[in-house]
């Protein structure tokens, strides 16, 4: 591809790079590239535990970096740029996102986290095209991102500390640069070498050419805005009425192997009408993959060559004509790939989607198409009377709404597999949001399957951990059990955490477990966790948390709704659960983001 066409394009434009990093400044002058520098003044403090992916949280930094420079040249110069450029670089280790260091301690801590590790480094960009005519501005916005994988050599701790006293660290996502002294640091880099410095210029190019000279120019929607006021937020400036074309098919993005290309046509800080459009239309997507799911062909594609439509429905025993429609909607969702010689697996659908594999989500999916899907049929009459349609939706009216959930040994045991499915996506990320090293006893209580105490074991040799769930649970947790030395360190004992005692240990677990419950349940579930903690003991709490303002913490999810419609509980805020543990004697209270679907609390019983 020829490149520098794509460059030459841009030397008739008044670009703006939004950043102060000098490191871009160079490379993309290197590059050949004229422009404005006008850093960004946006803060850098999105809520990380509000985004599914690492990445996802650089592209929407850069993306307001952009936005907060396009909107303040307009105002100053009363004339938009042609072109605004974000850029954010994260380094992502064990489900924490990392970014510039605080300080040498805090420089410290992070290269300690990737000594002798992998890790990814991320770079979001955005790409902000303005144009302002006749008191109206025309903006779009192109998003995409870069994964390189960096690993590091063993090193010492006086190398550490002499890297970390040449001050190079200050100003640098992950607290290295890999272009100076931290180059000596890294064992080798997977990846785009410049995206680990600061920007990913091939990518870059890649993406202004698919812009500049598109393949099919007639598809290209424009969006207008009406002129944007001197205010400091764009919130509620979007207009959606304004779109042309359209249609009611979601807005799909592209998506490769480590890098994502998001073209948000109208996109005003967030609020666009595609998104709008995502959300009407999210219930097919949904019922797509449960029926593709249902009728396994994600397990019927396997890791095997492309099959055909026709081979594929063969194994599926289902229409020709059906299968197709089914397979170029997975196509379209991102699971499948499509191309001339037929259909296969993604990687992810290798990973989640096959009913065989160790991370399957099969069972979650095949629980959310009957179950849970039966359930928010009836949100509305949950609205009205503010409590779970356990009753309206299954006939069940016991107290604990999850025992009318699992009534054939087939329910049960699709139950188990969904929370061990569920439970297998964070397991890694609770198990190191915190170093647990000290800990010699460790009760996971309502661990279920052990997918949590398991992840555990094979993190601390030295960990014996006890699953404390109720008899029922147990007596069917067998088959979820990995083979290898580290089960040795799991015990399984039956019990209601609400009535029987305790098992000892230092360390207690509620790992999803409180947002199940009421907040006088919660009491008394706490209360007896801190009877049975000794002082200097601790207490890890993972869930999924809301945001201080009571909004649904994980785009999505849900979670809120999800638990009125579901069960008696709630979720609830990081400060409400640290309260919560205050309350039962339960101080030093720490709390962990992991980049994944729960947050991680870590407190310490004191001295009743
Ligand atoms: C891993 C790594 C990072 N960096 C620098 O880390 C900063 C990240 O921070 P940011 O928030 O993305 O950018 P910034 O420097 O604050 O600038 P701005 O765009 O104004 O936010 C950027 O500088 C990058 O080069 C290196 O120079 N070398 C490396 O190996």
């Amino acid at each position: 591809m020829a490149l520098y066409p794509v460059v030459r394009k841009l030397l008739q434009k008044r670009v703006v790079l939004a950043s102060a990093s000098p490191r871009r400044q160079e490379i993309l002058s290197n590059a050949g590239l004229r422009f404005e520098v006008v850093p960004s003044r946006f803060k850098e403090q999105l809520n990380k535990a509000s985004f599914p992916t690492p990445y996802a949280y650089a592209m929407e930094t850069a993306k307001q970096k952009a936005l907060d420079v396009a909107r303040r040249v307009h105002q100053k110069d009363l004339r938009a740029p042609d072109i605004v450029i974000g850029a954010d670089t994260i380094v992502a280790v064990g489900g924490l996102i990392l970014e510039k260091p605080m300080d040498k301690q805090d420089a410290y801590s992070m290269l300690s986290r990737l000594n002798g590790k992998e890790h990814s480094v991320f770079t979001g960009v955005a790409i902000i095209h303005c144009s302002y005519q006749d008191g109206r501005l025309d903006m779009e916005v192109s998003e995409f991102y870069e994964e390189t994988l960096v690993k590091f050599s063993q090193l010492s701790e006086e190398l550490l500390w002499e890297y970390i006293h040449s001050g190079e660290p200050m100003d640098k996502a992950g607290g290295y640069g890999i272009q100076a002294l931290g180059g000596m640091l890294v064992e080798y880099v997977r990846g785009d070498f410049l995206n680990v410095v600061g920007f990913p210029l091939n990518h870059f190019c890649k993406k202004l050419a698919e812009l500049y000279f598109p393949p099919r120019p007639e598809n290209v929607q424009r969006v207008k805005h009406d002129s944007i006021p001197p205010v400091d937020t764009f919130e509620g400036l979007s207009d959606l009425s304004d779109v042309e074309g359209g249609g009611s098919s979601p807005a799909h993005s592209q998506q490769g192997h480590g890098t994502k290309d998001t073209h948000a046509k109208g996109t005003v800080a967030g609020l666009h009408s595609s998104a709008l459009l995502e959300v009407i239309d999210g219930f097919k997507a949904s019922k797509a993959l449960f029926t593709a799911s249902k009728m396994k062909v994600f397990d019927a594609l396997g890791d095997g060559a492309p099959l055909s439509a026709v081979d594929v429905a063969r194994k599926i025993d289902a229409s020709e004509h059906g299968t197709g429609r089914l397979l170029d909607a997975c196509a379209a969702l991102g699971l499948l790939e499509k191309t001339h010689r037929g259909y296969r697996n993604t990687e992810l659908a290798s990973r989640y989607l096959r009913s065989d594999g160790e991370f399957s989500l099969h069972s979650l999916i095949l629980h959310s198409d009957t179950h849970v899907w039966n359930l928010f049929t009836h949100l509305e009459s949950a609205v009205r009377e503010g409590t779970h349609q356990h009753p309206r939706a299954l006939g069940s009216t016991a107290d604990d709404p999850s025992q009318g959930t699992c009534r054939s040994q087939d329910q049960k045991l699709r139950c188990l597999g969904a929370m061990h499915g569920l439970s297998k996506l964070s397991a890694h990320q609770v198990a190191t949001a915190f170093d647990l090293s000290q800990f010699t006893s460790a009760c996971d209580l309502g661990g279920c399957t052990g997918a949590l105490a398991h992840e555990l074991a094979r993190e601390y040799p030295g960990l014996k951990v006890t699953v404390f769930d109720l008899p029922e649970v147990i007596e069917d947790v067998k088959r979820f059990q990995p083979n290898g030395p580290q089960t040795e360190q799991v015990t399984f004992v039956p019990g209601d955490f609400f009535k029987d005692r305790l098992p000892e240990a230092d360390l207690y677990i509620l790992s999803r477990i409180l947002h199940d419950w009421s907040d006088e349940k919660v009491h008394e579930l706490l209360s007896r966790v801190s009877g049975s903690c000794k002082p200097g003991g601790c207490l890890l709490v993972a869930e999924s948390t809301l945001d201080e303002e009571k909004q649904a913490a994980r785009p999505g999810l849900l979670p809120s709704l999800d638990l009125l419609v579901q069960a008696q509980g709630r979720a609830r805020s990081l400060s409400e659960y640290r309260h919560l543990l205050q309350a039962h004697g339960f101080t030093d209270v720490r709390a962990a983001g992991t980049g994944n679907i729960v947050d991680v609390i870590l407190a310490t019983r004191t001295e009743p």
